[in-house]
This record gives C-alpha cells, sequence and structure tokens, in this order.
C-alpha cells in the first residue's frame, strides 16, 4: 500500500551490490509512476528514468528542455513506488559544475539510486542521433568531479555517461572513459556503441560496470540479456520501450475509435479495470481499511 517499504539508502545498497560486470540487470524504463509497480512485479532488478522520457511525455524534443526540478519530483514520484533501485538520466548536470552539485543532492533527496551524467555539448541530443558535439576533457571532468563531491551518501550511484562514440575512436572512447572514472565516477555509460565487440572491449577495459543502452531504431542492435552478459556488461536499460509500445497501443486504439465509432474492437489488448487495480494494490488498502472499498469489480 501507498509507496515503497525499502528505504532510498537500502535501495541504493542494492544497486552498489547488484552491479557487477557482466551481471547483465535489467533496467526498464519506467515511463510512469504506474509502470513502476509492474516492472517489479515482473522481477527486473531496477528502474530506469530516462530524460528523453520525461521530455516526450511533456511534449517537448529531448535537447535539454527540462528543468532539474520537472527531472526530480517525476524520477522522485517514479522510486518511492518501488523497492527497486532506481537510476535517472541527469542529462549533462543541468549547467555548470555547481548546479550539477546541486543536480546530485536533489537527485538523492528525491530518494534516487543513482543517475548519469553526459559529456555532451548542451544543448544536447539523443545518444543515437548524428551531429552531436562533446565537450573538452577538462570541462567533462569538472562536472562529474563536482557531482562525486557533492554526494552525501556514497552509496548514489555515480555513472558518467561518454557521447564521444558518436565522432571518435573507441580508444579515443576508452580514454575519456578512464578519465571520468578517475574524476569519481563510478561507472560508465558509453554511448552508442557499434557492436557486441566494442561493448566487450570497453568492459575489459574498465574496472568499473558499465551500461548498455538498448533503444529501440537506434545505432547500436538490440541484443540480448544474455550477449550483452557475456560481453561483460553490468547494466542493461531499455530506456524508451514502454513510452514506444503504450504510444504506439494508444495510437491503433484512436484509430480504430475514430475508424469504427468504438474503441469496441481494441478493448481485449486493454488492461481491464481488474488488473489495473491490482497494479494500484487496491486490495492493500481495502485490508487497511474495509469501511473505503465495499464494492465489486467488473
Ligand atoms: C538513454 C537516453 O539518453 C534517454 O534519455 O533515455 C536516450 C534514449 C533515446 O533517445 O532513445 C539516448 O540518448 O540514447
Ligand atoms: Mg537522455
Amino acid at each position: 500500500m501507498l509507496y515503497s517499504t525499502t528505504t532510498p539508502a537500502q535501495k541504493r545498497q542494492r544497486l552498489r551490490e547488484i552491479l557487477v560486470p557482466g551481471a547483465g540487470r535489467q533496467f526498464p524504463g519506467t515511463f510512469t509512476p504506474l509502470s513502476a509497480p509492474l516492472i517489479e512485479e515482473k522481477g527486473f532488478d531496477g528502474l530506469y528514468v530516462s530524460g528523453a522520457v520525461l521530455a516526450n511525455e511533456l511534449g517537448l524534443p529531448d535537447i535539454g528542455l527540462t528543468t532539474l526540478s520537472e527531472v526530480a519530483q517525476r524520477a522522485g514520484q517514479i522510486a518511492r513506488l518501488s523497492n527497486l533501485p532506481t537510476l535517472v538520466d541527469a542529462d549533462t548536470g543541468f549547467g555548470e559544475p555547481m548546479n550539477v552539485a546541486r543536480t546530485v543532492q536533489e537527485l538523492e533527496g528525491a530518494g534516487l539510486a543513482g543517475c548519469h551524467i553526459e559529456d555532451q555539448f548542451n544543448p544536447k541530443r539523443c545518444g543515437h542521433l548524428d551531429g552531436k558535439s562533446v565537450v573538452d576533457a577538462e570541462t567533462a571532468t569538472k562536472r562529474i568531479r563536482a557531482a562525486a563531491q557533492a554526494r552525501r551518501d556514497e552509496n548514489f550511484l555515480l555513472m558518467a555517461r561518454t557521447d564521444m562514440r558518436g565522432s571518435y575512436s573507441l580508444d579515443e572512447t576508452i580514454d575519456r572513459a578512464r578519465m571520468l572514472v578517475a574524476a569519481g565516477a563510478d561507472a560508465i555509460f558509453p554511448e552508442a556503441l557499434k557492436d557486441l565487440e566494442e561493448f566487450r572491449t570497453v568492459c575489459r577495459a574498465l574496472d568499473v560496470p558499465v551500461l548498455a543502452n538498448m533503444t529501440e531504431f537506434g545505432k547500436s542492435e538490440l541484443f540480448t540479456r544474455r550477449q550483452l552478459a557475456e560481453a561483460g556488461v553490468a547494466l542493461i536499460i531499455y530506456p524508451v520501450t514502454s513510452l514506444r509500445s503504450a504510444m504506439g497501443a494508444v495510437e491503433r486504439t484512436l484509430d480504430a475509435l475514430a475508424a469504427d465509432g468504438t474503441q469496441a474492437s481494441q478493448v481485449d489488448q486493454m488492461m481491464t479495470r481488474a488488473r489495473l487495480y491490482e497494479v494500484v494494490d487496491y486490495a492493500g488498502y481495502s485490508a487497511f481499511d474495509d469501511e473505503v472499498f465495499t464494492f465489486d469489480v467488473p
């Protein structure tokens, strides 16, 4: 009932324990708080809050338009609904190193288990698009150093994302990743690697956990959990998967409603009222106060 029974500190501890090279832990993108309990029930390892989804859900492109307050609030609403650890996309950290420091403290305060901060220029763009540019090594490492210094819970996971591979060689990408680790990053998100062999090389070259981004319609092929785990990947995100699935379903239903004058043909694809009530735990509330829910669900 209500929110999770696990504290943010316990979730951070858990994230530290499970983030082992080669573990291939799966963190589906949690596009709405309602999907958090569903992901937990399906047995996944953690939740991911995508910057692209947060922006797109507001009808905005993913180019750094969302604010720290919006991201911290939404990510916090998601994190508190689950006992699983939640990793959030903090884009470029929302400003200069001083802002990055505040970002980390706000996200800690919102109950997140960790965040990633990237080395793109602001305005940033999706890591799987062409034409990205990255800041120089000094600027990138300053962001991470500021984040590491600001952190109050040493278990809050500070992940550095590098977008170097978009325009540079794999070796240069690895060099950048090493600098970010030296600056205090606990884990590395190498964005838009070209193939499985590149994941293997990066995982071998670094002695911190590595994340793989399995976003659809991107530059990386959609590898299986097993393939990525064998390559040495610790954590896999599916950032926009549930939003894309949901919006695909919404569009199909709207088309049917417009064409047929009724949504009847789509009802068997919908989550039923009973299942929805299960996800929001009506039973738990009714056990807490049996005066409140006295009706039968059709
Ligand atoms: C991971 C990512 O940063 C996100 O915001 O979810 C995006 C995902 C996407 O646009 O598909 C990314 O830059 O890869
Ligand atoms: Mg993003």
